[in-house]
């Protein structure tokens, strides 16, 4: 089903009633008829000419934004930390994101080498497994704001909406709410505009990983909303949008939404399978004692699965279980593959 509404050229306001009410038709025929293209046109309206005219007229006196962007490794716990920077503003000034403790000193060197006004360190999410430099940056480099999100609960001097706009110098990220690794989980983006930089970037955080995503087992995880996250926010940017994740383990070090969109094994696949073997049907507690968790494989101690919990579930959520099992196994093991296994109630 493929649903197009080329909002993009209708002027934001005052047609904003149009657009949605056209919107919600288009949904209203795509659903009735299976295959189906909508494709719905507005005109550009003077309104949204004069909103460009008048960014002309801003050009002589501000520079053209220019990005500077760095990717930072901490190999201890494979996180990326990203810099990024307007150098085409005479102040020079940055964001961080996802920076740690371990390498607040790495952090603060580079920013004070590069001759950059750091503004603000800001988070995708609460971090289960490394601790953030936000702390150590903020005493290192005084008049530093913190930023994360408001639904993370963490304490931070600025708490970020869906929708926010984070600005340094004349180039800003946007705030993309992409929970279910963690529920205040977000994504930034760079801007939209004409000037902000092509292709865009996205700073997932640890929603979606290189041919992954963050596990959902723990921390208010909820594989379902996850799936739902990374398609609705970051699936729906252009495809030639870079992503960047929070971590990697495998040596990548950046994808695109067209990529993902074709190579990703588990945020392709049809929601409730992938809702299945992402744990959100099943709590892991029934899981765990029937395989052994290895640096994202799964190994079954054996090849059968005697899972009495699943007496309480119903027979067509025990085949979606089975499929489950196997789309994993198959991801992941694939050699072991030919093994068969039974489930015994
Ligand atoms: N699979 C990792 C283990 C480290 C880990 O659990 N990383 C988290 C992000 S930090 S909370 C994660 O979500 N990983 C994705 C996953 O599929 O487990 C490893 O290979 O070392």
């Amino acid at each position: 089903m493929l649903v197009s509404v080329s909002s993009w050229v209708c002027p934001t306001r005052w047609r904003k009633g149009l657009r949605s009410s056209i919107y919600m038709q288009a949904l209203g025929v795509a659903r009735l008829v299976n295959p189906v293209s909508v494709r719905v046109r507005c005109s550009l309206s003077s309104r949204a000419v004069g909103v460009q005219s008048s960014r002309i007229m801003t050009g002589p006196t501000t520079p053209k934004p220019t990005l500077l962007f760095r990717q930072l490794f901490e190999k201890e716990s494979s996180t990326y930390t990203y810099l990024l920077a307007d150098v085409a503003h005479p102040d020079r000034p940055a964001v961080l994101v996802d920076p740690v403790d371990k390498t607040a000193e790495r952090d603060v060197a580079l920013v004070e080498q590069l001759g950059l006004k750091l503004l603000y360190v800001m988070n995708t999410h609460v971090h289960a497994d490394h601790v953030t430099g936000t702390g150590l940056l903020k005493k290192k480099i005084p008049g530093v704001k913190s930023a994360i999100s408001r639904a993370s609960d963490a304490e931070a001097d600025v708490q970020l909406d869906a929708g926010e706009k984070i600005y340094f110098g004349n180039l800003h990220l946007e705030v993309r709410p992409t929970p279910g690794h963690t529920k205040g989980c977000v994504t930034y983006v760079t801007g939209e505009g004409m000037e902000q930089p092509r292709p865009r970037m996205a700073f997932t955080g640890d929603a979606l990983l290189i041919r992954g995503c963050g596990r959902t087992d723990f921390q208010g995880g909820d594989a379902s909303q996850l799936y739902r996250s990374v398609h609705s926010q970051i699936f729906s940017l252009p495809k030639d949008t870079l992503l960047y994740p929070a971590h990697d383990y495998k040596g990548h070090t950046v994808t695109t939404v067209e990529e993902e969109l074709r190579y990703n094994p588990r945020l392709t696949k049809d929601e409730v399978r992938n809702c299945v073997y992402g744990q959100c049907m099943f709590p892991s507690v029934f899981f765990l004692p029937f395989y052994v968790r290895n640096r994202g494989s799964l190994a079954y101690a054996d090849n059968q699965i005697k899972l009495l919990t699943l007496i309480f579930f119903s027979e067509s959520c025990l085949n979606l279980f089975a499929e489950g099992i196997q789309a994993y196994y198959a991801e992941y093991a694939p050699n072991s593959l030919s093994a068969s296994f039974t489930i015994t109630l």
